[in-house]
């Protein structure tokens, strides 16, 4: 099998060092400093395929940007081995670099006073990029993009949507065959959010580019990637197919109940004794909303129960959403099988 990266075993620790207090511990930190060990990144293993579109996803905090960085070469690992494209990212950096493509959504690669083009034909110059093939390619970027009017303007004065698409194309100048991209559409209305979904399946199509997506949007995923690799606390606990997420979950229906008064997780947790249910806070202590199995004799007992005991004042049966699929997923820290 082809493999465009190869990450095994990988783990990245940071150490932290706290100091002690007083005089007496500030002379003592100075021989020996008490440090903890956190492990960002615990001994996740995968491979990815020459064009494929993977979600890279998980809590703040889960360790996508730490084991981003060690792929694309700006970190080293504590341990374990990363290849990808044929190379280790951190010992052939210089080479590296030159075959992927980055856009970190909140840093720019662009440069901020000068026109679009010219940060263009800088980054084209950094990646020896002929100019028939810059013309070939680019001219196809930027049309799709709809950015030809913006490439004379400075990137200050570009709005957020306009200067991320001019990031996305700033990133494939030298057409690279694999993308780092990490939340692209943060912040973009609708309209750019699908322009830039669309352009990002066209590309992949076109030259079968890999792309490795970090959103915290699941439409993103939804709309790109067949495959998703979720991160909690360091380790991978799902990497598979989303629609097998989706069916694992979707057998799922919510029930949101809106109480006349305050109820505790308890009361709710014994009045549903023995069913299948868990019941999850909402924005107050009135709104609380039961997730159970999709069976209709299992609904009607449930709110039957729940109305019988308690007064409410509105009650709500919906199934369950991809983000919420995915944000159990997180509370829960584990796929079920
Ligand atoms: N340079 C560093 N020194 C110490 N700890 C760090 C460093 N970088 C990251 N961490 C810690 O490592 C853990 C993983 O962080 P990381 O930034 O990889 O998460 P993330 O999944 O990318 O989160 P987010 O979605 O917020 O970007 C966090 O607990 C973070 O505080």
């Amino acid at each position: 099998m082809e493999k465009m990266m190869e990450i095994k075993e990988l783990r990245k620790e940071f150490k932290s060092y706290s100091s002690r207090s007083g005089l007496k511990g500030a002379f003592r930190d100075l021989f020996t400093r008490n440090y903890k060990v956190l492990r960002a990144v615990d001994d996740i293993s995968f491979t990815v395929r020459p064009g494929e579109m993977v979600g890279y996803i998980g809590e703040n905090g889960a360790g996508k940007s730490t084991s981003i960085k060690m792929l694309t070469g700006i970190l080293t690992p504590t341990s374990g081995t990363v290849n990808v494209n044929g190379m280790d990212p951190h010992k052939e950096r210089e080479k590296f670099v030159r075959t992927i493509g980055v856009v970190f959504g909140q840093r720019s690669q662009l440069w901020w006073d000068i026109a679009v083009q010219e940060s263009f034909r800088l980054l084209k110059k950094v990646y020896r990029v002929s100019d028939e093939a810059y013309e070939e390619h680019m001219s196809h970027v930027i049309e799709t993009l709809d950015i030809g009017p913006l490439l004379d303007k400075p990137v200050r004065k570009l709005s957020l949507g306009q200067r991320m698409r001019c990031e996305l194309a700033a990133a494939l100048i030298h057409n690279p065959p694999l993308l780092f991209l990490d939340e692209p559409t943060i912040g973009l209305d609708v309209l750019v959010k699908n322009k830039i979904r669309q352009f990002l399946k066209e590309i992949n199509q076109k030259y079968n580019t890999t792309i490795l997506l970090t959103t915290h949007d699941i439409a993103d995923i939804e709309a790109l990637c067949d495959r998703v690799i979720m991160l909690d606390q360091g380790k991978v606990i799902y990497d598979g197919a989303l629609d097998h997420l989706k069916e694992k979950w979707m057998e799922e229906k919510q029930i949101e109940f809106q109480f006349i008064d305050e109820v505790s997780k308890e009361e709710l947790d014994n009045l549903t004794k023995g069913m299948p249910v868990l019941w999850h806070h909402g924005k107050d202590g009135w709104r609380w909303t039961a997730s159970t199995e999709d069976h209709d004799d299992l609904i009607s007992d449930l709110i039957a129960k729940v109305v019988n005991a308690l007064k409410i004042k509105d009650v709500n049966v919906q199934s369950i959403s991809m983000e919420e699929i995915v944000r159990n997923i997180y509370e829960e820290g584990a796929v079920r099988e």
